[in-house]
């Protein structure tokens, strides 16, 4: 049985005081939310230490970042490593979202990186993947997926890969309001575990736990999460008012 796992990415939103009222009511309405989920925040880097400090010991809540360097330190302008988000106590790292992938030109090879970077550090990436609507709509869906995935985990252990959170997100679906249906999620998600179970072996697929993202809500998370192989959740929009991520989270574990 994989343990859910719901994290919130807030983008380029929320910053450290208004972290501090966020965590303070999220904290409040969580009650016993965190023993049935792993819930993660991953707030822009300057909020990290805010959301630290703010989080009451054993909340059960963890902290992530939204991206890491590659590079371990020197002249590398605007970059984070990972023993800074070590220091901050950090414990998850998004790596490879979609819109690092479009938006800033990460590569495969660059995330595959990135991803033994975390690793190393003791991190626990969070990998992102997903098509695009024209790739989808090309036939093009399981063919992405896998060079996503195959690229993305070459050369880790399978020890290391098991502790690997791996976000299906289709990129049509991300901040549009049109989710996936839980077909169609059900349908990717099942694929992906194959092409674990290719790359690092049944036992990885089968501990490796797939979240779905792209406009998830309180009102479609019970859905999702009731389909086999969806065990959590990366969440944008609905993660940025606290009831509203409180209500996702109790849509989602309730479906488990
Ligand atoms: O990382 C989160 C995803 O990009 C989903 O964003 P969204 O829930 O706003 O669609």
């Amino acid at each position: 049985m994989r343990k859910p796992i719901i994290a919130a990415n807030w983008k380029m939103n929320i910053g450290p005081k208004e972290a501090e009222d966020f965590i303070s009511s999220f904290t409040a309405g969580l009650g016993s939310l965190s023993d049935q989920a792993d819930i993660v925040i991953a707030p822009p880097f300057v909020t990290i230490p805010a959301a630290v400090a703010a989080l009451p010991a054993n909340s059960g809540v963890s902290v992530s970042s939204q991206n890491v360097s590659e590079q371990d330190n020197g002249a590398f302008t605007g970059e984070i490593s990972t023993m800074m988000l070590k220091e901050l106590f950090v414990r998850y790292v998004i790596i490879g979202h979609s819109e690092r992938r479009t938006l800033y030109g990460e590569t495969n090879a660059i995330i595959n990186a990135k991803i033994k970077k975390a690793i190393a550090a003791n991190l626990k990436p969070i990998f992102c993947i997903g098509e695009t609507l024209e790739e989808r709509d090309g036939g093009k869906l399981e063919e992405v997926l896998r060079s996503q995935i195959t690229e993305g985990l070459e050369g880790i252990s399978a020890d290391d890969a098991k502790g690997i959170v791996i976000a299906y997100e289709p990129v049509w679906a991300i901040g549009t309001g049109r989710v996936a249906t839980s077909e169609q999620a059900q349908d990717a998600h099942a694929f992906c575990r194959s092409v674990v179970a290719d790359v690092c072996g049944d036992e990885v697929a089968q501990a490796v736990r797939i979240q779905y993202g792209g406009s998830m809500k309180a009102d479609n998370a019970g859905e999702l999460l009731a389909q086999p192989d969806i065990d959590g959740g990366l969440v944008g929009g609905a993660s940025l008012q606290a009831q509203s991520f409180l209500d996702l989270i109790s849509a989602a574990v309730g479906a488990k």
